[in-house]
């Protein structure tokens, strides 16, 4: 009964988003946005300084809810679900600013992250302590992976206090990862980065993809949008600017306009 989206489409988009609004009092910050992700897509979402990029990453995560509109994971309709609830669906999310724990080993960190195991209800330990230590090791096994896809492996019992600004956005797709993601939303991962780290992240998010995980990406450094993205919708003043590739929305005059203007 929740499948109004995609229905008509086949296979339906990772994500879709249907005439969502976000209003705080009189303002509006995310006004009537309409768009979808398909899969295996790096979608970029760019716009000045107050577009609205943030919230729509709030709506679409099910940390704020929606004014009006709908949205869909994989076809369901999640508008009414929580964040967690979305996360189980296979959205993942990574932060601007990641905050491990820092004196948990890297490997700790990534293991945190995981999903409905078993071991976390206590009496599980008693009546199936051999399935529990089964699944700590395929999940010590299956983190150490993310950590090695990360370029982190070395680092794996080190505290995550250790790490640069860049680590720690590597550690965060790691912790994303563990979670088994459709979808992966990726809030400014250049941000703070140095230009040598910034190459590794942005041929690691390549390599995820081509692992067939979908993207959706905030992103202020062009030159990292240009590169990644297949496809980027600008947002201004809450609305939906244009969408094209790279290439085309950075030729669009109204793109300049809305950059120069928020500039002012
Ligand atoms: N909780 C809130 N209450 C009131 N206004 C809010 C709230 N959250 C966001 N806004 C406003 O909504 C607008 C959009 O903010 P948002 O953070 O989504 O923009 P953004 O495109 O992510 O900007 P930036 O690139 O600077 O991160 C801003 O004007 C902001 O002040």
């Amino acid at each position: 009964m929740d499948r109004g989206f995609g229905a008509a489409e086949s296979p339906p988009a990772v994500l879709s988003v249907a005439g969502v609004t976000k209003r705080y009092g009189g303002f509006v910050a995310v006004d009537d946005m309409t768009f979808s992700v398909g899969r295996g897509e790096i979608l970029g979402l760019i716009g000045p300084n107050g577009a609205g990029k943030t919230t729509m990453f709030d709506l679409v995560a099910g940390s704020v809810p929606p004014s009006a509109g709908r949205i869909a994971i994989e076809g369901v309709d999640v508008s009414r679900e929580g964040a967690h609830r979305r996360i189980r669906r296979g959205l993942g999310r990574t932060f601007q600013i990641p905050r491990p724990f820092p004196d948990l080993t890297l490997l700790d960190n990534v293991l945190l992250a995981r999903q409905g195991q078993t071991g976390e209800r206590l009496v599980m330990n008693f009546v199936a302590s051999g399935r529990v230590r089964a699944e700590e090791k395929a999940a010590r096994d299956k983190a150490m992976a993310l950590l090695e896809l990360v370029l982190l492996k070395r680092l794996a019992e080190e505290p995550a206090k250790v790490l640069s600004g860049g680590q720690r956005k590597l550690l965060e797709l790691a912790r994303v990862m563990m979670a088994d993601p459709a979808i992966i939303l990726l809030d400014e991962p250049a941000a703070g980065v140095n230009a040598t780290l910034l190459e590794v992240i942005i041929d690691r998010i390549r390599e995820i993809n081509a692992r067939g995980i979908t993207f959706l990406l905030i992103e202020h450094n062009i030159d990292m949008v240009s590169r990644l993205c297949h496809r980027v919708i600008v947002m201004a003043s809450g609305r939906k600017l244009c969408e094209g590739t790279p290439d085309a929305v950075a030729r669009d005059p109204r793109v300049v306009e809305a950059y120069l203007g928020g500039a002012a």
